[in-house]
């Protein structure tokens, strides 16, 4: 609602719609009653729109967007109105003006915002357009080029760059509600022509047209299949072209595409979908609204290996303080160079505006040798190699040396939680944090409770995933956890599409046309082939500890594809070699080019084991690769590992570079149908029988026999009695 309240000769209303304000149905109209009620009222001179509990408003309620309640456009005719309002309208902008929020402030004739304020067209980031004019108001207010970075970035400015921008006319330090009745009352009577952005031109560039190719291509290049910045950019570029009342037409038409488009639906659902996975619950009753977190007031990091100096540099961000310990002198100088380097251009980025890191003094960051440092901090993070004896051997001195209360936390990327978690005397307080590479960039924080995990460490867990501005996912424990569990099966079936006759770019091209960031192959380059090598032979698949005589492309009567180890074996770790799936500049190098040594030694490879070359279209390499991936996601669902198709989505748009415009895999699976996905499924290993991932999960099938339900219902069919814990 609005509630609208007259005091002197300033009317005031105040959208009210907890907790963020959002402009559902009701505010809107309360929105309008009010204005039209200054306007028809003679004692009222001017007119301040202020929100709630120090919010301006987050936009449009976007639950909204998929209720059978929605009555078409509502929002852009009352921004209309508030701007030819004939009284002064001013904005009183604090907490966020976002979406159609910052579109209602742009109707005002004039806008004050609290130093602290930040604003928006977030519209682009759940699959719209500013779709109340604002595509056509803030070209008009702050030139094309600033409105255009806004619109298709979708981006929230602090008030400090707003001011700059023009955006805001003013901003204050104290109350901001005071300081717009003040600028109100001292605007009464002036002319409001010059104040109404409709009225004005769009500033002319000197190269307007090159300024709006180049930037086409960028936005196209950006965007990566989603549609929304492609048509963000086509509504701003109506307002450079045609008056203000046929851009606003424009814009309409192009928002209703995207307003019916799955993109947009799969956008929203993601949203709410990192909003949800905050509300954690575990199969033993453990849960975020019982839960209390500890404080983290000080912290170590053990390892400054490619994880390690990227979580240091993630916690002296946050302000955390840091003790970041070694094995030898050694690698502690190569690991301090490392982080200082990164903290260095953190720093530079975070100039004008953020806080300084303050990352040269001591009592905020320490590099040390000497375990016993550690004996006060609140949670250590453990970051050394993949190594269970390694890791073991770690939380056992840890157990002896750090406080009492102190949560031990290991970064691991697949090993069992709960057998590190014996090596202490505090199981309960030992937890997974699986930070992603670079630690420092990537949002996701997968956090994995063992049998033994207490609910605080948990809570205590995901306090410091919002602490490091990351998105906190809870899972079970089993091998790999969600994400790389479900990892695996995409992997193996990229391999396996080499041996029946495609080549790494090929299946690159066909994931990264779908909208992946990276394909399987340039990310295995990336990550480093010798990784999987090493826990391949720790596993015995590979190496000395493999029996003789075990055939070469069959493990445990399954498929086994040996080409990632003979790549090994001929020193092709990837990028860090120059060789991989493809070759590089330089050791080190980033540019990835099809190897022609590679392809022959596929052929050769090929020959050797008598395998029969195919030609393997687009559609195969996707559906093997990603539905062998959803089916290990329903696994996964089944044993209780995940409570919920959201955390998988969450986890792989924020950690694996999921296109977050398909939702997330297993929001994917629901849109293609979970027939057609069974179907494929069935099919796939119909084909190849020893491969035992691609045969359809039992849960998937009992959903399709169920009669394929919505996602939301999903884990309303998984049987209770079996979570694996
Ligand atoms: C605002 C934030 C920056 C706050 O962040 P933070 O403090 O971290 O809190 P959160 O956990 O994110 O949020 C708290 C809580 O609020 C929910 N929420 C946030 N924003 C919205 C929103 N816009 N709509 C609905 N709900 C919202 C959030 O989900 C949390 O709740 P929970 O899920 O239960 O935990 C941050 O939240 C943020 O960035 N928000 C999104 C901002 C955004 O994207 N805004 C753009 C919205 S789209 C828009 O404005 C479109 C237009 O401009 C087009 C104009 C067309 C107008 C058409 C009129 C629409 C009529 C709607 C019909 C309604 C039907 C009816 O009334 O019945
Ligand atoms: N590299 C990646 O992309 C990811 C790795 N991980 C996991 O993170 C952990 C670390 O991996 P990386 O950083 O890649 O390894 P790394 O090999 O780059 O670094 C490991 C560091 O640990 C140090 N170390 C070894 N023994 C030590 C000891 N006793 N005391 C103190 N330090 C010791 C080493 O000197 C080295 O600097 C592993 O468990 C790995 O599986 C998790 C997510 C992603």
């Amino acid at each position: 609602m609005a509630q609208y309240a007259r005091g002197s000769a300033v009317a005031v209303i105040r959208l009210r719609n907890p907790p963020v304000n959002a402009l559902s149905l009701a505010v809107l109209q309360a929105l309008e009653d009010g204005l039209k009620k200054a306007d028809a009222d003679p004692s009222v001179k001017a007119v301040m729109i202020c929100g709630e509990n120090g919010k301006f408003s987050a936009g449009a309620d976007i639950r909204g967007f998929s209720s059978p309640k929605r009555h078409g456009l509502g929002l852009g005719p009352i921004v209309s109105l508030i701007e030819s309002c004939q009284k002064p309208v001013v904005a009183a902008i604090e907490g966020v003006a976002l979406g159609g929020g910052l579109e209602v402030a742009l109707g005002c004739h004039y806008r004050i915002a609290h130093v602290k304020a930040r604003m928006g067209l977030p519209e682009v980031t759940i699959g719209l357009l500013p779709g109340a004019e604002g595509t056509q108001r803030l070209p008009r207010l702050i030139g094309v080029p600033a409105a255009l970075d806004m619109i298709t970035t979708g981006k929230h400015i602090p008030a400090t760059e707003a001011l700059k921008l023009g955006l805001v006319d003013e901003i204050v330090e104290e109350n901001t509600i005071e300081a717009a009745i003040r600028l109100a009352n001292k605007v009464i009577g002036q002319p409001l022509g010059p104040r109404r952005l409709s009225l004005k031109p769009v500033p002319k560039l000197p190269n307007m047209e090159a300024f709006l190719q180049e930037a086409a291509v960028k936005v196209k290049k950006q965007a990566r299949g989603c549609l929304a910045p492609e048509l963000c950019f086509q509504a701003v570029r109506a307002a450079t072209e045609t008056p203000f009342a046929q851009g606003v037409r424009r814009e309409r038409e192009l928002f209703q595409v995207l307003l019916s488009s799955g993109q947009a639906r799969a956008l929203q659902y993601a949203f709410f979908a990192e909003r949800a996975v905050h509300r954690w619950a575990t199969p033993t009753g453990a849960s975020w609204s019982s839960a209390a977190p500890q404080p983290v007031r000080r912290a170590a990091v053990i390892g400054l290996g490619t994880m390690g100096r990227g979580i240091v540099t993630s916690l002296v961000k946050a302000n955390i303080p840091v003790v970041a310990l070694e094995q030898d002198l050694e690698y502690l100088n190569k690991g301090r160079k490392a982080v200082m380097l990164l903290l260095e251009r953190e720093a530079v980025k975070m100039e004008g505006g953020a806080q300084s890191l303050d990352f040269h003094n001591p009592a905020r960051l320490q590099f040390t040798v000497d375990f016993d440092l550690l004996h006060d901090v609140d949670l250590v993070i453990e970051a050394v190699f993949e190594n269970m004896a390694l890791k073991k051997e770690i939380f056992h001195k840890l157990s002896k040396i750090c406080k009492p209360g102190a949560l031990l936390c290991t970064n691991t990327s697949a090993l069992n939680i709960d057998e590190i978690a014996s090596a202490t005397s505090r199981p309960q307080q030992v937890i997974g944090t699986h930070f992603f590479s670079p630690a420092h960039v990537m949002r996701l924080l997968e956090i994995i409770y063992g049998r033994h995990t207490s609910p605080t460490a948990i809570a205590t867990a995901m306090q410091l995933a919002k602490a490091l501005k990351k998105v906190g996912v809870v899972v079970g424990n089993c091998f790999g956890f969600v994400g790389n569990r479900m990892m695996f099966p995409y992997v193996e079936q990229a391999v396996f599409l080499l041996e029946e006759g495609s080549r790494p770019e090929a299946v690159d091209r066909v994931v990264e046309d779908f909208g992946f960031k990276i394909g399987p192959f340039r990310m295995s380059d990336l990550a480093g082939l010798d990784v999987g090598w090493r826990s391949r032979q720790g596993q015995g698949l590979t190496g000395p500890s493999l029996p003789a005589g075990t055939a070469a492309r069959q493990r445990q009567g399954q498929r086994y594809s040996p080409l990632p180890d003979l790549l090994c074996e001929h020193g092709r770790f990837g990028q860090k070699t120059a060789r991989g799936w493809y070759r590089y500049e330089r050791a080190g190098g980033r540019t990835a080019t099809p190897d022609p040594w590679l392809h022959s030694f596929l052929a050769q490879y090929r020959d050797t084991h008598g395998i029969k070359t195919r030609f393997i279209d687009q559609e195969e390499i996707l559906e093997r690769c990603l539905f062998s991936l959803i089916n290990e996601g329903f696994a996964i669902l089944a044993e209780g590992i995940a409570s919920g198709p959201e955390h998988l989505d969450v986890i792989y748009v924020n950690g694996y570079g999921w296109p977050k415009h398909t939702g997330g895999p297993m929001f994917y699976a629901s849109i293609v149908g979970l027939p057609r996905v069974l179907a494929k499924l069935q099919k796939y290993s119909e084909a190849h029988p020893d491969v035992p991932r691609l045969r359809p999960n039992a849960f998937l099938k009992k959903l399709v026999a169920a009669g394929n339900p919505p996602l939301k219902d999903w884990m309303s069919y998984v049987s209770r009695q079996s979570p694996k814990l």
